[in-house]
């Protein structure tokens, strides 16, 4: 369960202080599918790189399956969010010298203090297993500068996903892919919530949306 209680989140611009999440509350109980609406500037972005970890707000409290997130120091909050939450942002990027199949892999080796020939081949066959659920099975060995928009896409929830976290983040994830791409995405995110997974994602797209159980308003 995610419970956020009086987030607040101001930044400081040229243009002055914005003030972006005000006494902002909610909660979501787990295996819910989520989208975080709001018009462009509103805060979609910021809202989930809190829950990410990736950023603190200024004042509130912000409790994930029990873990106060805030409280953590920044090794604890790394592991935490290697652990518990995948995190499928635009902004983030591949290694371009590795292959897919690297680059799903990566987050599993950091997340092993040691790693034996047993564990390798876990994580390998896992990585193989997802690229396969989300049908790109075939470009492992590509790599990512090859890829079309909605393939990257893929990717980048194949990565969010090796280390089977119980909340995945996805920020604008049908962006500039077409409908049946949209649609697919859609249903993966939603066989991942019925297995008991969290699923938020932030979005514009209103056919994307409407796949959500419920919606959060910034
Ligand atoms: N690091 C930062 N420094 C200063 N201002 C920031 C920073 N990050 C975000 N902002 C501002 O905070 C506001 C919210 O940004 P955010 O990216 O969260 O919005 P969003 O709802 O995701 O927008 P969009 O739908 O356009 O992606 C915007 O006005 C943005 O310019």
């Amino acid at each position: 369960m995610i419970e956020a209680v009086n987030l607040n989140k101001s930044f400081i611009t040229p243009r002055g202080r914005i003030d972006v999440l005000k006494d902002f509350s909610f909660s979501i109980e787990n295996g819910a599918f989520v989208g975080i609406t709001g018009k462009s500037g509103a805060g979609k972005s910021t809202l989930l790189s809190i829950i990410a970890g990736l950023q603190k707000p200024d004042s509130g409290s912000l409790v994930i399956n029990g873990t106060d997130l805030l409280s953590l120091d920044d090794k604890n909050l790394s592991l935490f969010r290697n652990q518990n939450i995948g995190f499928v942002s635009q902004e983030q990027s591949f290694l371009e010298n590795f292959t897919v199949l690297d680059n799903v892999r990566l987050p599993a080796f950091l997340g092993n203090k040691k790693v034996d020939d047993g564990t390798a081949k876990t994580i390998t066959e896992r990585a193989n297993q997802l690229l396969g659920s989300l049908g790109i099975a075939h470009l492992a060995q590509n790599y990512p500068n090859t890829l079309s928009g909605g393939e990257n896409h893929r990717v980048l929830i194949a990565r969010a996903l090796i280390n089977n976290p119980a909340i995945i983040l996805a920020d604008e994830p049908t962006d500039s892919v077409d409908l049946e791409q949209t649609q697919s995405i859609i249903k993966i995110f939603r066989g991942l919530a019925n297995e008991g997974k969290t699923i938020l994602i932030a979005s514009h797209d209103t056919e994307a949306l409407k796949l959500c159980d419920s919606e959060i308003k910034i």
